[in-house]
């Protein structure tokens, strides 16, 4: 773990922390609990304003220096610009000297310092190095050791600082003589892309390695658009040759690079006289390159019609290929313009698999293209979705001159600028480029050649190609968490709706959704709400009936398009209400980020009963349907199940237990959604007085017309619950499985739980009143006999 203490987010750390996993908390004026029983919580400390370390007060300070000494942990700080031109001025208690706001230039490495890891000295970086504020140290102890210099620009101007001209320190560490703790020190912030790196190589070195990533990085360059595009941006014989070149010395630093080329065949020889022999040339030379099947009249597949005539068109590629000689078996592709990939589009995937056996294929949208840092990879249908990058050429980059921002633009992306920084953040990339870049003024092969030359004199970084397959494998591997996908809504980004299928709508998907738990009276709510004439629920599911059970469970992996097909699309979106039940949603782990992702505006509604009464239903429920743990035991056995019993009897009590926990389950619904956006309904009231709790909820959800459900609702007898009243006389009741007969509690269990749920209801009960909710009648039972001063509760509460 991290700790940084920030003033204001004036540094961009995200950034640099992108290329490992970690955990970072963010201090404001007061220190942070430090330890954890015997432990260190934090591996380095970093100060975005040195003087808010020196100027700590002493309580604070003595504490913060203890722990550092204690667990050796180093801290790292940045010399914050100041308004005062300091001269010689000592640091706060250290036996250190600063001068401030220079102009630099000609920055350099104390190349055999052990802190440099990922980065690699020996070089000059030439030049005025950014900004106008930088501080520059001046030790006056044998535990400071310089780490970056640079020379002071003009340094005829400041007479005063003729000493420093060269080799003014610029970054400086403290090996821990002085006082034992070891310290660096940077005279500027993270504007300068050589402290980016350095900052890595300082948490890797105070943090002992904890804080550090693998020097390994992988790298593909995707050409995608090969046979596509205009006469006289085509490849000639020459470029294809320069190609190859390029590519070999390449290969000198990134053993195993090939540039994969992702062809459409349909636009094969349609170039000038030479592009076409350069289509042939390219041809003859196969085998230097790897090859994927782009789409064969590069149209995007979320415009075909229909299935079978995007079939059509990858067979037509793929026949393309064998007849040239092209190798079909990569196992990867790539969808032009990053069509039908994310958000996804099941044909496209289907056939995918269907003809060319693709298991791996690169999109830079999910979950969004923007921010870079934040892409990710996902699993769907055993595919295999890497995060691409991006490096700045584009179809249009064709000509130095005319690059946006011309060559010196291009060239400080590739010379510490954002294609440096992107291969140094990520361990994996796959970079995409067009046929066009290759072409006229070869953009892209003076682009990957500059940039790994650069990488390879200022880092230490390996690199490496491998294929498409192999680096999907590793990708997973290193992050195993993000297999599972989160569906967003494609209607969130503009960019997600221009290249989803264009008969597919939002307004297909639920505005709200009730979550359960189970047995508080759910299908109840359920069979009300859909009586209103503005609510729409879902369709059946054959499996789960009345429940789609999405967000929770396997369901989740069948996709969005599975879930919207649930859902009616509604004549007049605005006026219909869709949505869903599942019982399940409510204390499921996962589904309050899944649903957020997909529904962040929804809004959920909750239906609370006694927990355990709600337990005791369950344990009901499961016995009718003829659960045989449920069957052979009575519910306190299921109750106070051990360790020693079957696993199938502690499932069976976890499940029983855990979604009375009700406040423990709404936290986690409260990380994910404000109040305002969620109901916690009394069950109770739903059973007693439906038409008041109708009323309310109508309320609740904005919903207009407002039904009169006193109308619609009567109690029966007969029945023992309301029921919907249907052809003026008669009543429609929920069916047996739904207010079943079966004998009352055993005072023995009834007393374990109201043990067992004595905290969770205590809890409840405070998070009720926080949020503004009356306290229901059974919850003010449950704690009738509340221990006094809430003294701890005698019997396991813990599952
Ligand atoms: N109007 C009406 N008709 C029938 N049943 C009603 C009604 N209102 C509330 N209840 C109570 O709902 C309990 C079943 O809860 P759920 O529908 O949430 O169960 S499930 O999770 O969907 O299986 C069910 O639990 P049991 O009595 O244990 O069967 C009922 O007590």
């Amino acid at each position: 773990m991290l700790f940084v203490c920030q003033e204001i987010l004036t540094i961009d750390f995200q950034t640099v922390f992108s290329c490992f996993r970690y955990k970072l908390e963010v201090v404001g004026k007061s220190l942070p609990i430090l330890t954890n029983v015997d432990k260190g919580k934090y591996g380095v400390i970093v100060f975005e304003n040195m003087d808010r370390y020196l100027t700590m007060d002493k309580w604070n300070r003595e504490l913060l220096d203890k722990y550092c000494r204690q667990y050796q942990v180093g801290i790292i700080g940045f010399m914050s610009p100041r308004e005062e031109s300091l001269i010689g001025a000592q640091l706060r208690g250290f036996p250190l000297h600063i001068h401030t706001n220079f102009k630099l230039k000609d920055a350099e490495l104390k190349a055999d310092s052990p802190v440099l890891r990922i980065t690699r000295g020996g070089d000059v970086l030439w030049g005025p190095l950014p900004g106008n504020d930088w501080t520059v140290f001046s030790p006056n102890h044998s535990t400071y050791e310089p780490l970056a210099m640079g020379s002071i620009q003009a340094p005829e101007d400041s007479p005063a600082y003729g000493g420093l001209s060269t080799n003014a320190i610029t970054v400086i560490r403290d090996c821990g003589e002085f006082d034992g703790i070891q310290r660096i020190l940077f005279g500027s912030g993270l504007d300068f892309w050589l402290h980016r790196l350095l900052f890595l190589d300082a948490m890797s070195f105070l943090s002992h390695g904890r804080l550090s990533t693998s020097l390994q990085r992988y790298i593909q360059v995707d050409i995608d658009d090969i046979f596509v595009g205009q006469k006289g941006t085509r490849l000639t014989p020459s470029d294809v040759d320069s190609i190859i070149e390029t590519q070999n010395r390449i290969r000198t630093i990134v053993p195993g690079f090939r540039f994969n080329m992702g062809y459409s065949g349909k636009f094969f020889n349609h170039g000038t006289e030479e592009e076409n022999k350069g289509d042939e040339y390219l041809l003859q030379h196969a085998d230097e390159f790897t090859w994927f099947g782009h789409m064969w009249s590069h149209q995007q597949p979320h415009l075909y019609e229909n299935i079978s005539l995007l079939e059509a068109d990858m067979l037509l590629n793929k026949k393309f290929a064998i007849e040239h000689g092209i190798p079909t078996d990569s196992g990867y592709s790539v969808s032009p313009h990053h069509s039908g990939v994310y958000p996804v589009h099941e044909a496209l995937y289907e056939m995918w698999k269907k003809l060319w056996n693709i298991h791996v294929t690169s999109t830079e949208e999910y979950p969004h293209l923007r921010p870079a840092r934040l892409r990710r990879g996902f699993i769907h249908r055993g595919i295999m979705v890497l995060p691409r990058q991006t490096c700045g050429l584009y179809t249009h980059t064709i000509f130095i001159d005319k690059y946006p921002g011309g060559r010196s633009t291009l060239d400080s992306s590739i010379k510490g600028g954002e294609l440096f920084q992107t291969i140094v953040f990520n361990r994996i990339n796959i970079f995409m480029t067009h046929m066009s870049n290759y072409g006229n003024d070869r953009l892209a092969l003076y682009t990957f050649e500059a940039a790994t030359k650069f990488l390879q004199c200022w880092t230490n970084l390996q690199f490496q190609s491998i294929s498409a397959l192999q680096l999907a494998e590793k990708y997973f591997r290193m992050y195993p968490e993000e297999s599972e996908p989160v569906w967003g809504n494609p209607c969130d980004d503009q960019r997600h709706m221009k290249i989803w299928s264009q008969n597919k709508t939002c307004d297909q998907l639920p505005r709200f959704l009730v979550l359960g738990p189970q047995k508080t009276g759910t299908t109840a709510l359920y069979t009300f709400l859909s009586m209103h004439p503005a609510i729409v629920s879902n369709y059946p599911s054959p499996e789960t009936f009345e429940e789609i059970q999405f967000f929770n469970g396997k369901n989740y992996y069948k996709g969005l398009d599975w879930y919207m097909n649930f859902f009616p699309v509604p004549k007049n979106s605005t006026s219909k209400f869709l949505f869903e039940k599942s019982a399940t949603y409510f204390d499921g782990e996962l589904v309050p980020r899944r649903v957020h992702a997909l529904l962040p505006k929804a809004k959920l509604v909750i239906i609370i009963i006694s927990p355990a009464k709600r337990a005791y239903s369950w344990y009901q429920h499961v016995r009718s349907h003829g659960d045989p743990t449920a069957l052979n035991h009575t519910f306190y056995q299921v109750l106070t199940a051990g360790d020693a019993q079957s696993k199938a009897l502690r499932d069976l009590r976890f499940r029983c237990l855990s979604p009375g926990m009700y406040a423990h389950h709404l936290d986690r619904w409260l990380l994910y959604f404000p109040p305002q956006q969620i109901s916690v309904i009394d069950g109770e009231q739903v059973r007693l007085d439906p038409v008041t709790s109708m009323s309310k909820l109508q309320h609740f959800l904005k919903i207009r017309p407002i039904f009169d459900y006193s109308l619609h609702l009567r109690y029966d007898a007969r029945k023992g619950f309301f029921c919907q009243v249907v052809n003026g006389d008669h009543t429609k009741c929920l069916g047996r499985s739904k207010g079943r007969h079966y004998p009352t509690m055993d005072s023995q269990s009834a007393k374990y739980l109201q043990s067992f749920y004595m905290t969770h209801n205590i809890a409840l009960e405070k998070l009720l009143k926080r949020l503004g909710y009356p306290i229901p009648l059974w919850l003010e039972e449950d704690l009738s006999d509340r221990p006094v001063n809430n003294q701890a509760v005698e019997m396991s509460n813990s599952l």
